[in-house]
């Protein structure tokens, strides 16, 4: 059964809500799976996982958030290599650009996106919730 871990950080409930979505899809697939927030979440323990999704809207001037996301990825990056890893969020105004810069960082920590990243503008609608379903169970396979 493969372990996977869905880390998120959200303001308003968007990505909150892609996150549930993401865990739900690899958990219909078997896999064992941890909710949590970036706050809750200690890099070390991606060491234990098949694969982890990360989730964080486009924040600053398309950038993670900054006081608690930003960090933790920051903290996670040096052990992502060779790692099943998986993108996602939600943005407001934006056209994508955070999420761009964001997959390019993770590729070149040597990480292995499981599948493209999902994004959408505000609070998820049910197409977007089903992408992140598949998300989840992209992962978990
Ligand atoms: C301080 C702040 C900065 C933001 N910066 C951007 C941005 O640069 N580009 C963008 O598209 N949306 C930006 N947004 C909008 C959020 O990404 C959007 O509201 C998103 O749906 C929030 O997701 P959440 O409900 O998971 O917090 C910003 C929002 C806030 C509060």
């Amino acid at each position: 059964m493969a372990k996977i871990a869905v880390v998120y950080w959200s303001g308003t409930g968007n990505t909150e809500a892609m996150a549930a979505a993401v865990a739900d899809g690899a958990r219909d697939v078997g896999a064992e799976v941890t909710l949590v927030t970036a706050s809750a979440f200690d890099a070390a323990r991606l060491d234990e996982l098949d694969g982890v999704a990360f989730g964080c809207p486009s924040m600053g001037c398309e950038q993670l958030e900054e006081s608690e996301f930003e960090p933790l990825f920051a903290a996670c990056e040096g052990r992502l290599q060779g790692k099943r890893l998986a993108l996602f969020g939600s943005y407001g105004w934006g056209d994508g650009e955070w999420m761009r810069s964001w997959e390019e960082t993770c590729r070149g920590d040597g990480a292995v996106l499981a599948d493209g990243p999902v994004i959408c503008q505000g609070s998820p609608d049910e197409d977007t919730l089903t992408a992140c379903r598949a998300l989840g169970a992209a992962l978990a396979g």
